[in-house]
């Protein structure tokens, strides 16, 4: 098996601009399958682009070239049904505020099994069966699937929304500053959670964090981004270690680093 036959997910210079406006400039990485990938950057330097581009979600005022290639299988090239297709099992997605993504006034359960039902033909046993497995590997009370989104706390809602993602075992799992909304105790207790449920299921993580604490927990490769570019990639320990650039050195100390008379970015 050569490298490239081993890997889930291949990016192969990215380009994304918004009306004209690059945004992502000629961004390249690979994931191997239940690697975790961390993409950081300041804020607008392109991470949500990169995310939004892998799994079809950049709108229409979005131009895309390049490659991305799930198992060897070009995604820019699909249509938006064979998109929908690989949804669920392919990929899902965990957004900042995944609890806000629900309907608020119909019960977790009713809409998750909805999704379930959209791409799979289990029985409402099944469904429930499969969600009590993961809300008891993630340590989420079993009241959670009949109660209402906008009953819940910001982590409640996360991990409402961790479960609804890990459902059908998706290969590669995104995630948009899964954590950035919630408080430092909570943050770290959902960390742990994803690790639980990634060692469980091997699904691949891409994650997009301004916290380098999160990449750090999390990340076994690290895509460092800076105005649509790519300033460093490589391993966690080569990053938060060894750091080649002052940027990636700004971003681990997370302390104001403005050279003297220059604005950092
Ligand atoms: N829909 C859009 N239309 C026009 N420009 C956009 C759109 N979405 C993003 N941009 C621009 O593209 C650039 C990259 O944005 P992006 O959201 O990918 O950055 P980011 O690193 O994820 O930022 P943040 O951490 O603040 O979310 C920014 O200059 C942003 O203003």
């Amino acid at each position: 098996m050569t490298e490239a036959e081993g890997n889930l997910l291949e990016v192969e210079n990215l380009k994304v601009s918004y009306r004209n406006k690059m945004a992502v400039d000629g961004i390249s990485f690979s994931m191997k399958p239940s690697e975790v990938l961390a993409i950081v950057g300041e804020s607008g330097s392109g991470k949500s682009t990169v995310l939004k581009a892998v799994i079809g979600l950049l709108g229409k005022e979005a131009e895309v070239y390049g490659s991305i290639r799930l198992r060897g299988r070009e995604l820019l090239s699909l249509s938006d049904r064979e998109r929908r297709g690989l949804n669920g099992r392919g990929m899902a997605m965990i957004f900042q505020n995944a609890g806000a993504s629900f309907c608020p006034i119909r019960r977790i359960g009713t809409q998750i099994t909805e999704s379930i039902r959209a791409h799979e033909d289990w029985s409402r046993e099944q469904i429930r069966a499969r969600a009590e497995e993961l809300m008891d590997a993630i340590g989420l009370e079993h009241s959670v699937w009949d109660a209402y989104p906008f009953s819940l706390s910001g982590g409640m809602g996360q991990r409402a929304g961790i479960l609804s993602a890990m459902m059908l075992s998706p290969e590669l799992l995104l995630a948009d500053e899964p954590t950035s909304a919630l408080d430092t105790v909570t943050q770290m207790k959902v960390v742990r959670e994803l690790l639980k449920i990634r060692k469980k299921e091997r699904s691949a993580i891409l994650l997009v964090t301004h916290h380098m604490g999160v990449a750090r927990a999390m990340a076994d490769k690290v895509l460092v981004m800076k105005k649509g570019h790519a300033v460093e990639y490589g391993t966690a320990e080569q990053i938060f270690l060894n750091p080649q650039e002052a940027y990636t050195r700004c971003l681990i100390d997370a302390v104001p680093c403005v050279p003297r008379g220059k604005a950092v970015g």
